[in-house]
């Protein structure tokens, strides 16, 4: 933990010549950082200038950083005088030498001081030896989260490593936006970033945040719990509470789904997993990227590639967490775009005439037990326009919430056995063995499996092939909708890298290097390799006919992280040339799916699922049918 015996220097108008000392005594480094010479305008990053903002309108960023040491508390002391007086060394146009100096002297890595000193600043790391490492809590996408005890105190934290090329400054700063955020977010119904465990010498950085006993993907997906309504209301009122927070702070979550909501014992939520979020500027306003939301939570303006678009996103995300809550499974579930054009076909019934918005929302007929004012709220939410989904703050004075039976205190709520996403996922795969054996016994052959996944690749129509994607989103000039001959062409199999190991030398003797997560599916093959489908009909992955059963199934699929195959691979393809194509104010996506084991996501079961559903039904006119869907979204927003 670093010390710092530093002058306050944030409120010092920078003469041209500043010498500043510091001493570092965990380290035993004394740090001289004298005679640099002064820039007036300190480089800085969009996300810099946010938190001037913040600080501007007097909301304190840290002040739950942890006390873990005499010497912490005496940087904490350091860095909040220098807050109180209302100073950022980056606004002073202090030089940003010089608070790189700083930074690395309070033991911070030179480079994150370097690419994104930003997000840590006026903090100092925590050292990875405080904490002692338990259980493996979450893996996912480009991180793996650790429950972990506090050697000093023994409480209970998670540890979020995140996977970063820390050669690579725009990774670094991508990675850091994600601290940048959560800095800037205090409320009682968002994750709190304590602190950040790294050190001078490490290339590996932890998030330490306050530990959460459950995710909602767990809670909701376990087949002993149903939740009553005043529990349902409880949970909602928290999350919109959350949300309000974070967009009235311009900030997008642009990944709710339920198993990054978090509740703890005492009944709180806490909306967690900020690494896909983004402020929302005048300057980024138009040059998204569509490629954000966990494909189950999508709405359907990004499906359609919208590249300008606002908060609302999150408001279609809360709508399919509150389905889900309601009818105690996800609402909109597809492995594919594909797959999902037929789920929102469910919901919104296209009428067959050319008039615009010529569509009805059958939620209603789809819905019966659910009752009227929650069902009210959930049509507002699942909206296809993205402005009549309201807001988080119209949403929480919705007559849902003003009419019996009220929601339930949190304290109130049922004390559950842990129950997380990846406990859901557990108890998925023994599903699935067990079902895996049973087909075996069946005799269902290994051709099926193949010709399935042949059939996901070639239906992947959604979206243009992979080097105009990334070009289109490098440029955010253009949208693209690609019905073109290229998307339909098979891939070459080229390029389909495992992530590459974290560089460098980790400090953290305990953290493990992430497994290999190269792809076992076809579309890691040469495509020569991938056999045309025997059974001919078998073009999606999933039973597209079960995708909307409101009713909860016993054999559930298990929430979570489900991208399409073409995102997917095009993660895989994009490791190698990823820093080329990066651009900073939104490009996050481009280093967040590598990571993602997705080769549990094709089962056999779901091939019977497919050869039973589509059983007389022409592949040809499925591919019509989902042309002709995805068509009628395009006429509804761009008409
Ligand atoms: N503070 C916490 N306490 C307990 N468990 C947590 C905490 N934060 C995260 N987890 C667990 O770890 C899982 C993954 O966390 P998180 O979403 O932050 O990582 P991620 O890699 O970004 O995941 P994803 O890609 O799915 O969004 C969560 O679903 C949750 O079960």
């Amino acid at each position: 933990m670093g010390c710092i015996n530093a002058k306050q220097v944030g409120n010092v108008v920078a003469a041209s010549h500043v010498s500043v000392v510091h001493h570092n005594s965990s380290h035993g480094l004394t740090f001289a950082a004298a005679s640099f010479p002064q820039k007036q305008q300190p480089r800085s990053i969009e996300v810099a200038r946010d938190d001037e903002k913040s600080s501007e309108n007097g909301k304190t960023m840290d002040h739950h950083h942890v006390k873990r040491s005499s010497e912490s508390r005496k940087s904490k002391r350091w860095s909040s005088s220098r807050r109180r007086s209302g100073s950022f060394s980056f606004n002073f146009g202090f030089s940003h030498r010089i608070v790189e100096a700083e930074q690395v002297a309070a033991g911070w890595p030179a480079w994150l001081c370097s690419a994104a000193g930003e997000a840590v600043h006026g903090w100092v790391p925590l050292q990875a030896d405080a904490f002692e490492k338990l259980d493996k809590i979450g893996q996912d996408t480009y991180s793996s989260v650790f429950q972990a005890r506090e050697v000093e105190t023994g409480r209970m934290v998670a540890l979020k490593k995140l996977q970063f090329d820390n050669s690579q400054p725009d990774s670094i700063r991508f990675m850091a936006r994600e601290i940048t955020i959560l800095r800037r977010l205090d409320h009682p119904n968002i994750m709190k970033l304590e602190g950040v465990i790294t050190s001078r010498f490490s290339s590996t950085v932890y998030l330490v945040f306050e530990y959460m006993e459950h995710d909602l993907a767990g809670l909701s997906s376990s087949p002993d719990i149903n939740f009553s309504e005043p529990q349902v209301k409880c949970y909602m009122k928290q999350l919109l509470l959350g949300l309000e927070h974070c967009h009235s702070r311009g900030i997008m979550h642009r990944d709710i789904k339920a198993s990054n909501i978090l509740v703890n014992n005492e009944g709180t939520l806490k909306l967690g997993d900020f690494g896909l979020a983004n402020i929302l500027t005048s300057k980024n306003k138009h040059r998204l990227t569509s490629r954000v939301v966990t494909l189950w939570y999508r709405p359907p303006e990004l499906l359609m590639g919208s590249t300008s678009y606002e908060a609302s996103v999150d408001l279609w995300s809360v709508g399919c967490v509150f389905a889900e809550l309601l009818i105690g499974k996800p609402i909109l579930k597809g492995r594919t775009e594909a797959n999902l054009y037929f789920g929102y076909a469910e919901i919104f019934r296209f009428s067959h005439d050319r008039y615009r918005h010529a569509y009805r929302n059958c939620l209603r007929e789809r819905c019966k037990d659910i009752p009227p004012t929650a069902l009210n709220l959930l049509e507002a939410l699942l909206s296809v326009e993205p402005h009549k989904r309201g807001t988080a703050s119209s949403s929480l004075i919705s007559e849902y919430f003003y009419t019996k039976p009220h929601a339930c205190d949190p304290s109130s709520l049922p004390k559950y056995l842990p129950s997380k996403e990846i406990d859901a996922k557990q108890r998925e795969e023994l599903r699935r063995k067990k079902s895996r054996s049973r087909i075996r016994d069946s005799g269902v052959s290994r051709r099926t499996r193949r010709s399935c996944n042949t059939s996901v690749e070639a239906i992947n129509f959604g979206k243009t092939a992979l080097k105009e994607e990334v070009r289109d989103d490098t440029q955010f000039a253009t949208k693209s909708y690609g019905f073109t001959a290229s998307s339909l062409r098979g891939r070459d199999g080229t390029a389909h890298r495992a992530p590459p190991p974290l560089t460098g030398s980790s400090s953290f003797s305990w953290a493990k290097k992430q497994k290999d997560s190269t792809s076992t599916l076809c579309y890691n093959r040469p495509s020569s390799l991938c056999q045309p489908s025997d059974a001919g009909a078998s073009s999606f992955s999933v039973s597209n006919a079960k995708i909307f059963e409101l009713k909860k199934q016993e054999s559930q699929d298990v929430p979570g992280n489900v991208y399409t195959a073409s995102e997917q691979q095009e993660q895989l393809q994009n490791r190698s040339n990823r820093h080329n194509k990066f651009d900073r104010s939104d490009h996050f996506y481009s280093s967040v799916f590598q990571a993602h084991d997705f080769s549990a996501e094709f089962h056999q079961e779901d091939v019977i699922a497919i050869n039973n559903d589509m059983v007389g039904t022409d592949a040809a006119s499925v591919i019509l049918v989902n042309i002709s869907v995805f068509f009628r979204l395009m006429n509804i927003f761009y008409s």
